[in-house]
């Protein structure tokens, strides 16, 4: 049955990669249309990506993706925007310290420096506000060796069992490893997952917060965020599933 809330009472939370974008790439004109003229009539509508602020809004096509929706939480909601304004933002390196985050970076790098994949570029650690990206074929890959590497990946489990050996490594230091997207690994404090956007969430008092994401299960980067018990939950495959469970949610 459709949602009978106003808009002040109901939220829709969106993952953006394999939820309103192909992983990386832009916003499709129709999916941008549909949430824009029709989503948002009927809901307050947010994003909470893993990526930084620069990557979604060019997948969202502009930095004007902060007035688009009512909420833009990146890098998990450690960099969050209501209605255009900045209202919070995290340093893992102040929290975590100089000192950690070495011993961390240096064995990271030591043990992507032992992997043979098909091919290696650069930037294979991506320092940012909120969290640390790890990416064993290197962030500067073009859009065919990220491809190329998603599939290996899958068959070969390149991202799992540096997972497994991160947290055999590293059992007290606090730290989350969550496989997000295609090719890389986020690294951040326990409890700095996506759930931490719903704090800035909580204040306005909505009667329902909805979170669409594609990767709910234990270990993707939406799972926490899904699991909460103040969340109402949807898996979706694809932005034209996202669309359809919103069809059928809101009675459009
Ligand atoms: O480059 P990848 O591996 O496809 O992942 C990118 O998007 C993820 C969110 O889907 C983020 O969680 C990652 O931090 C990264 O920005
Ligand atoms: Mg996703
Ligand atoms: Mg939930």
């Amino acid at each position: 049955m459709a949602s009978a809330l106003r808009r002040e009472e109901i939220i829709c939370l969106f993952d953006v990669d394999g939820t309103l974008t192909a992983p990386r790439q832009s916003i499709l004109d129709s999916t941008e249309e549909f949430l824009l003229t029709h989503v948002k009539p009927k809901a307050t509508i947010g994003l909470v990506g893993g990526s930084d602020f620069s990557k979604i809004a060019e997948q969202m096509r502009g930095e004007d993706v902060v007035k688009k929706f009512d909420y833009v939480f990146a890098e998990n909601g450690l960099v969050a925007y209501k209605h255009g304004n900045l209202v919070g933002k995290m340093s893992i390196l102040e929290y975590v310290g100089e000192d950690k985050l070495q011993t961390f970076i240096n064995y990271a790098l030591g043990y992507m420096s032992k992997l043979r994949l098909p091919v290696k570029r650069g930037n294979f650690i991506e320092f940012r506000d909120g969290l640390i990206n790890v990416c064993p074929v290197g962030r500067s890959c073009s859009q065919q060796e990220r491809d190329q590497f998603a599939a290996y990946d899958k068959e070969n489990h390149i991202r799992e069992e540096f997972v497994k050996d991160l947290k055999k490594q590293f059992p007290d230091f606090g730290l989350v490893f969550a496989i997000g997207g295609q090719i890389s690994i986020d690294v951040f404090p326990i409890g700095w997952d996506k759930t931490y956007a719903l704090k800035f969430v909580e204040k306005d008092c909505y009667k329902e917060i909805h979170f669409f994401g594609d990767k709910t299960s234990p270990g993707g980067n939406d799972h926490e965020i899904f699991e909460d018990s103040r969340t109402i939950g949807h898996t979706v495959t694809s932005p034209e599933d996202t669309i359809s469970q919103l069809k059928r949610l809101l009675g459009l």
